[in-house]
């Protein structure tokens, strides 16, 4: 829908029940805005409410039938939503540790298999694909069991504990070699860590707009209102592998990856909230750590599941839960050009690309990239005339055939998957195994750092192919 043009200089006057009322240009710009908002709202309402009810898809007859590993929180967004609309996958069989709730899970989301213990699910063969959404510290276990079993796995992240246990389950001979993206060896399993902000086309079109060798400082945020999550759960038990850094942290870690396209030297500094008394003090509740990258750059992270303050009246509202949208800030170098029109003067650009609500961008994002220009004199760097330039992007599909605006990060993800089980290219992103053992040691390192316990193997034993693993550096 297109605005109606507006560009009038000279103030006008309509009529209405026979008074005139007088619009200048500064009402009709409010107008303008008001109806452009309105426009937005609108078209935000509609795209999540057609991507909450995607259209049911007829099923190929070799689509891929894919249990689930417990009766998650996620796996009704991360799995069985973005199914329905997939012709390729069948959301076939859940299982769960209580009979009874899966049962009643599986009749809230019409799947027609309960099996009554994980290893059940993975016993049947006429299961193809596994989705592990299970506590972290389960991750490493029931993936390895699935390969093994011969199945696909749909791992949620972050893979593993520790980077350990990533190393072991990616260099597994079982699955594709982990070094190789995309079109697997058909006789291999495909195991994916499951960063679905990564298959979204909003993730790629940030990437494109970032100069990675010229990176200054990047930053990555993601914080969660205190009191959202109840004391109990699963990601404040160190026993289960919690934490902050593995939760939200992973998020911001896999963004500060990416953006430089570079493992970082080293954590230069790593600092943790721990668990209020009476908690698990093993566990953080919040972490910010920065990393020293190759190009020279810093990366710095700040997670926090208990997030409060940032209002005025700070004596007052200090303790108040704080509402911040998950972002990511990327400033590069000054540029500096040579402006012969302009004797003596040069430019000099530093350009800073911000991704508001990066991890939920199928909801609504928007990606800033600001640049401040200085005109200024070369002799003495005085300032001659400085001026902002401001674009914004939003993406929510590819600008070829992958995907539809309702498609979430996890529908994207999932077409993903799919392509890579069947040898097929999609769009291209894919995270490999080498990447997601990366991933876990960047974790650790700022576990370390912090001077945190890492997150604790598994005791599962992996005795058919213990000490196989592909040894690499
Ligand atoms: N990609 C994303 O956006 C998100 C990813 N996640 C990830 O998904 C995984 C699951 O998270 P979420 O769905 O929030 O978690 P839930 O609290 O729903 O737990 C998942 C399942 O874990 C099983 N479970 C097994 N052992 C235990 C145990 N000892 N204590 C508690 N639960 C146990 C339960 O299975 P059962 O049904 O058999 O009882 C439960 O259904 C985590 O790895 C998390 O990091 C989480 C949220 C978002
Ligand atoms: O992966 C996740 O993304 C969404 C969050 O709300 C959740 O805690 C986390 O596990």
């Amino acid at each position: 829908m297109s605005l109606p043009d507006v560009s009038i200089t000279e103030p006008i006057s309509l009529h209405r029940t026979g008074e005139p009322i007088r619009l200048t240009d500064l009402d009709l710009q409010a107008a303008q805005a008001a109806q452009a908002l309105m426009i937005s709202f609108a078209q935000w309402a509609n795209r999540n409410w057609r991507s909450l009810r995607p259209v049911e898809s007829a099923k190929k007859p070799d689509a891929l039938r894919l249990g689930l590993l417990g009766a998650s929180k996620i796996a009704p967004f991360a799995a069985i939503l973005p199914a329905k609309s997939h012709p390729e996958v069948i959301v076939a069989a859940v299982a769960a540790r209580d009979p009874e709730r899966a049962q009643a899970y599986a009749k809230l989301h019409g799947i027609p298999i309960v099996h009554l213990s994980y290893q059940a699910l993975l016993d049947d063969s006429a299961i193809d694909v596994v989705y592990v959404a299970l506590p972290i510290s389960l991750h490493y276990e029931w993936a390895m069991k699935a390969l093994k079993a011969g199945k696909h796995v749909l791992l949620e992240k972050p893979s593993t504990s520790n980077a350990s246990e990533a190393r072991t389950l990616f260099r597994n001979p079982l699955v594709a070699d982990s070094a190789e993206t995309i079109v697997h060896d058909k006789a291999s399993l495909v195991i994916l860590d499951a960063v679905h902000v990564r298959f979204h086309p909003a993730w790629q079109k940030f990437l494109s707009l970032i100069d990675s060798s010229t990176i200054a400082e990047a930053i990555s945020t993601h914080h969660l209102p205190k009191g959202s999550l109840p004391d109990d759960d699963i990601r404040f038990q160190y026993a289960l592998s919690g934490g902050c850094l593995m939760d939200f942290g992973s998020y911001n870690v896999q963004t500060l990856r990416q953006v430089f396209g570079a493992e970082p030297i080293e954590c230069v500094e790593a600092n943790a909230r721990r668990m209020p008394a009476g908690l698990d003090k093993n566990i953080d509740q919040a972490f910010a750590a920065t990393w020293r990258f190759p190009n020279g750059g810093s990366g710095s992270i700040v997670s926090d599941f208990a997030a409060t303050g940032g209002y005025p009246l700070q004596w007052l509202t200090k303790g108040l839960p704080a509402f911040k949208l998950p972002m990511c800030s990327v400033r590069h170098r000054e540029k500096i050009i040579q402006r012969p029109d302009l004797q003596d003067m040069e430019e000099a650009i530093t350009k800073t690309v911000i991704f508001w609500n990066f991890t939920f961008a199928s909801i609504w994002h928007r990606i800033d990239v600001v640049e401040e220009h200085f005109l200024r004199h070369t002799a003495d760097g005085r300032i001659h005339r400085k001026w902002v330039d401001k674009e914004y992007f939003k993406q929510y599909k590819y600008t070829d055939s992958h995907g539809d605006d309702t498609w979430t990060t996890y529908r994207y993800q999932l077409e993903q998957f799919v392509n890579q089980v069947r040898g097929r290219r999609g769009s291209g992103v894919w995270i490999d195994g080498e990447d997601s053992i990366r991933q876990m040691e960047m974790i650790d390192q700022a576990y370390q750092k912090a001077g945190m316990l890492l997150r604790p193997s598994s005791s599962y034993k992996d005795d058919q192919h213990e000490g196989e693993s592909i040894v690499r550096s």
